[in-house]
């Protein structure tokens, strides 16, 4: 197919928006195939690991769309584009589309890569990586991503924390950008294998993680944060799809 299609790892929903900005509200999940990063603790290796490169399918905006139409009951919400790093795909004739048919669009990337049509997104989160992923940030990259965002959609800064160097990225990112909702996410240290179907995860040690974090948060008086555990973790684990 040709340079319009996009690489679909899964679509999935309606079910709720689990993460950030948006949590509780029902969307319906559009997952791209491919990232740019290989984060330690990634919770969605099915879509990043090029092993699995062959259930990604090359979909048109329009098979995507009716993808999505067939699972809302053609009743619009806001469709959330994940991955992967979906900042990768041409997702621009996707968004318009969609946008034409009443949906709302909602993208999550690790910052890495701006795209014009950044600017027609409702809300942009971006996640930048903490020092406990092994991956670095290049800052300049993610000011690009802010400034293609512009004042189109509302932009959020999301931030995993697993420990202390985390937590201090965190502040770190959150003083490069004073203007910006700033929302903090206890690390699921038990992500899924990609292959697998055990969905069990340490609930407690999530739990323990999430009281750590509220308590340096209170500890510092840093009022300005979000912290929000995955929702969706904590109702089923680690299954895929929800
Ligand atoms: C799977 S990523 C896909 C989008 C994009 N690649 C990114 O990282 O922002 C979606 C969100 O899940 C978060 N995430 C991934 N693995 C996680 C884990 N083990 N615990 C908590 N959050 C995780 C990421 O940091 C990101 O905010
Ligand atoms: N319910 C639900 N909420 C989510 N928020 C971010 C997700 C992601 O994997 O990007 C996700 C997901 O996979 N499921
Ligand atoms: S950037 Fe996102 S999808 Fe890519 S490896 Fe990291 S958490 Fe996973
Ligand atoms: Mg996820």
């Amino acid at each position: 197919m040709s340079g319009r299609t996009i690489r679909v790892s899964e679509i999935f929903g309606p079910t709720i928006q689990g993460e950030g900005a948006m949590i509780g509200q029902p969307t319906v999940f559009v997952r791209t195939g491919g990232c740019d990063y290989r984060c330690a603790w990634c919770d969605t290796l099915h879509a990043v690991d090029t092993t699995f490169r062959s259930e990604w399918a090359p979909m048109t905006p329009e098979a995507i769309l009716k993808q999505v139409d067939r699972l809302s009951g053609t009743r619009p919400l806001t469709i959330s584009l994940s991955g992967g790093n979906p900042a990768i795909q041409p997702l621009g004739p996707l968004i318009d589309l969609g946008q034409r048919a009443g949906y709302r669009f909602a993208l999550e990337t690790q910052g890495s890569l701006a795209k014009d049509w950044f600017a027609d997104l409702d809300i942009l989160t971006l996640s930048p990586k903490p020092p406990s992923s092994g991956m670095e940030t290049d800052w300049q990259k993610l000011a690009e991503c802010v400034d293609a965002a512009g004042s189109g959609p509302q932009t959020v800064l999301k931030v995993v924390v697993f420990d202390n160097a985390d937590y201090g990225y965190a502040r770190d990112v959150a003083d490069r950008y004073p203007s910006l909702p700033i929302y903090l996410q206890p690390g699921n240290h038990t992500p899924p294998p990609p292959d697998g179907d055990d969905t069990a995860i340490d609930m407690e040690g999530i739990m323990d993680r999430m009281r750590w974090l509220i308590g340096k948060v209170a500890e510092d008086r840093w009022y300005e944060a979000t912290v929000l555990p995955q929702l969706h973790t904590l109702i089923w684990g680690n299954l895929k799809g929800v």
